[in-house]
């Protein structure tokens, strides 16, 4: 069985090549049986004392002959470990013998970034200038970068609890470092927040009509990064509906109505809605994982 680091998957995973077959991975979730999809909604252990979790993504899909499971620890209050550590074990979809175990780190943090710039390009203004970025961990950065491939920022603010990793952040980005998200999201054109936080941190009278919102932390039903007035004014899109109703504390605690899943805006059965305040609330989904790692072996292959 093949053994894949992180070191070697930075090296071939491109966002170039990553965001067309996430577009095309989130479109086919969205019609999952077209395309012989099986994908239920993650298993999540919660870790009571360390306020963790364990989440157990397994995905099979016919059309892509891919079929593979992810798992991934949320230690959020580490304080020398990253917040995330994550395995993937993909099996051959014909016989189930596996065929390579990999460091899935480094492809979490580009999937999902990938992911929101897919969302961003369907759902935010093309000319966006301003990028707000709340948060300055591992997703903060590699949002800067994903998101960049499709617009042409003039000015990308960061606001985050930890000033340190905030400034160097910044510094890599030639970005504006601020001292609050009233201050970093004044006037931006696209928003992504990327906390830990398990309280709103994104208020209604802090945005400017018209925005996008990429809501990427918060993925467990009792956490919430966005305002529930942003969520109930908000046109929602998710990433997956079930998961959306199940995992999203954002959704259920906020009380939103999803308008669509970003896979049927993909397929055009639902619109695009960029002249409305938009949220896309990604929870992160097997799939993404599943079409990471074909590329990946095929690019190591
Ligand atoms: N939707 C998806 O597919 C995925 C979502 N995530 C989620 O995205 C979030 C960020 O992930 P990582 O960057 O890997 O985590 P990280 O631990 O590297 O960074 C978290 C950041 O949040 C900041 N933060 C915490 N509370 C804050 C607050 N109240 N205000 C401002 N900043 C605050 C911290 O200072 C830190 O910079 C997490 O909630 C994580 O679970 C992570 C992977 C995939
Ligand atoms: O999809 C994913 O890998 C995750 N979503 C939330 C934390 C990790």
């Amino acid at each position: 069985m093949k053994q894949v680091t992180s070191d070697e998957i930075s090296k071939v995973l491109k966002y170039g090549e990553l965001i067309p077959q996430m577009e095309s991975a989130l479109r086919k979730i969205s019609s999952a049986s077209d395309y012989g999809i099986d994908q239920p909604v993650r298993s999540v252990v919660r870790i009571k004392p360390q306020e963790a979790a364990l989440g157990i993504m397994p995905v099979y899909c016919q059309d892509d002959e891919i079929l593979v499971t992810k798992l991934i620890s949320y230690f959020p209050n580490n304080k020398i470990h990253p917040s995330h550590h994550a395995l993937i074990i993909a099996f051959n979809s014909q016989n189930g013998v596996p065929i390579a175990i990999l460091d899935a780190d480094v492809l979490t943090e580009m999937r999902t970034a990938a992911a929101s710039a897919v969302a961003s390009k369907y759902l935010a203004k093309p000319d966006s200038k301003i990028m707000a970025i709340i948060g300055s961990g591992v997703q903060a950065k590699s949002h800067y970068y994903a998101l960049s491939e499709i617009f042409q920022f003039t000015e990308v603010r960061v606001y985050s609890r930890n000033t340190q990793t905030a400034e160097r952040l910044c510094k890599e980005i030639k970005g504006v470092l601020c001292t609050s998200v009233k201050e970093a999201v004044k006037d931006a054109d696209i928003i992504t927040t990327v906390t830990s936080s398990t309280k709103p941190i994104l208020q209604q009278d802090w945005i400017k009509p018209g925005v996008h919102i990429n809501a990427v932390g918060a993925c467990l039903p009792d956490s919430q990064e966005i305002s529930s007035e942003i969520m109930q004014s908000a046109v929602v899109y998710v990433d997956n509906r079930e998961a959306a109703l199940k995992e999203s504390g954002d959704v259920i605690l906020g009380k939103a109505e999803i308008y669509a899943e970003i896979g049927e805006v993909i397929a055009g059965s639902k619109e695009s809605k960029t002249s409305e305040t938009t949220v896309f609330k990604s929870l992160g989904l097997a799939i993404e994982d599943a079409v990471s790692v074909k590329l990946i072996l095929e690019k190591l292959t």
